[in-house]
């Protein structure tokens, strides 16, 4: 009954709509507003704080690029931290590396990981993997908790810097995803849009390189559904082996071709490559940093 508005001081002048078959579930957690909505055109749509997190039909693009850029970076991924990311998605891609055998989940919020059971039972799958621990808390208190050189990876899928997820942009997060990181150990990010959000991404990458001794890559992708309908990833490495981003050693879609696996929607080695060509005003920001 009627339209959706990603209205946010965020994309201050622009709103992307969806129409609104039916609304499911609108509830206030303990951090935010939690909204489900049946969609005319995208399927389910989960909704924290009036922004748009996921949809049915577009989520593959997101969780399989902020997997699968780091993942498929390294030779063998074992251990694999995921902070936020609670609807399940990343877990998903995450588990389909042979090679892992402990993934931790930080998510600050309960009932993002139970709506996203209760209502997208194809992303929240992730969780039904016996090497997935849910921890329900705060990733910066989490990773401080952790020793250092725990992780091969660890990849960020954070909500946007106004709300609880706004100390996962700052420095002495980096810093503490750094330390609990082992030499030549990956971090992937969400890092918004080049569209939006040039003043934020050129902050995200002097923290990175300052910190990150290894590699430092921006990557971008498209998602109809978040707005500008691009988003970015910071990908970085740690001192130590060296990790060469834009050329996968590890290629998933080629491992995957051989099972029977759920086939990968939207990510492949070559879109792998393709998301760190950026256009020259992002370009001019970004390696000059
Ligand atoms: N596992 C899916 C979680 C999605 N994370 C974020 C949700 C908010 C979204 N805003 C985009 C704002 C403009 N860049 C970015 C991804």
């Amino acid at each position: 009954p009627g339209w959706f508005s990603e209205i946010s001081p965020m994309w201050p002048g622009e709103a992307h709509s969806l129409k609104v078959e039916e609304i499911l579930f609108k509830e206030k957690s303990d951090y935010q507003n939690v909204m489900v909505f049946q969609s005319s055109a995208y399927g389910k749509v989960l909704v924290l704080d009036g922004v748009i997190q996921l949809t049915e039909r577009d989520e593959c693009a997101y969780q399989e690029m902020i997997a699968h850029l780091p993942l498929s970076s390294i030779p063998d991924p074992k251990k694999v931290l995921v902070i936020g990311g609670g609807d399940g998605g990343v877990l998903r891609e995450v588990s389909r590396y042979s090679s892992v055998e402990k993934i931790d989940i930080c998510e600050i919020d309960k009932m993002v990981v139970d709506v996203s059971k209760q209502f997208f039972p194809e992303v929240a799958v992730g969780y039904e993997d016996p090497r997935v621990t849910l921890h329900i808390g705060d990733g910066v208190a989490f990773l401080k908790a952790v020793p250092e050189a725990t992780y091969d990876a660890v990849i960020v899928d954070s909500s946007d810097p106004i709300g609880p997820a706004q100390e996962l942009f700052e420095k002495p997060f980096f810093e503490s995803v750094a330390r609990a990181l082992r030499p030549g150990g990956v971090m992937c990010t969400q890092a918004e849009s080049i569209w939006l959000h040039m003043n934020i991404i050129e902050g995200i990458v002097a923290n990175c390189r300052q910190i990150f001794k290894g590699s430092v890559n921006y990557a971008w992708t498209t998602v109809p559904t978040y707005p500008s309908g691009v988003i970015g990833f910071m990908l970085c490495s740690t001192e130590g082996p060296p990790v060469d981003f834009k050329h996968p050693v590890n290629p998933i879609d080629q491992i995957l071709s051989q099972k029977s696996d759920k086939p990968l929607k939207f990510y492949n080695s070559e879109i792998h490559t393709a998301a760190f060509c950026l256009p020259s005003f992002a370009k001019k920001v970004i390696d000059s940093k």
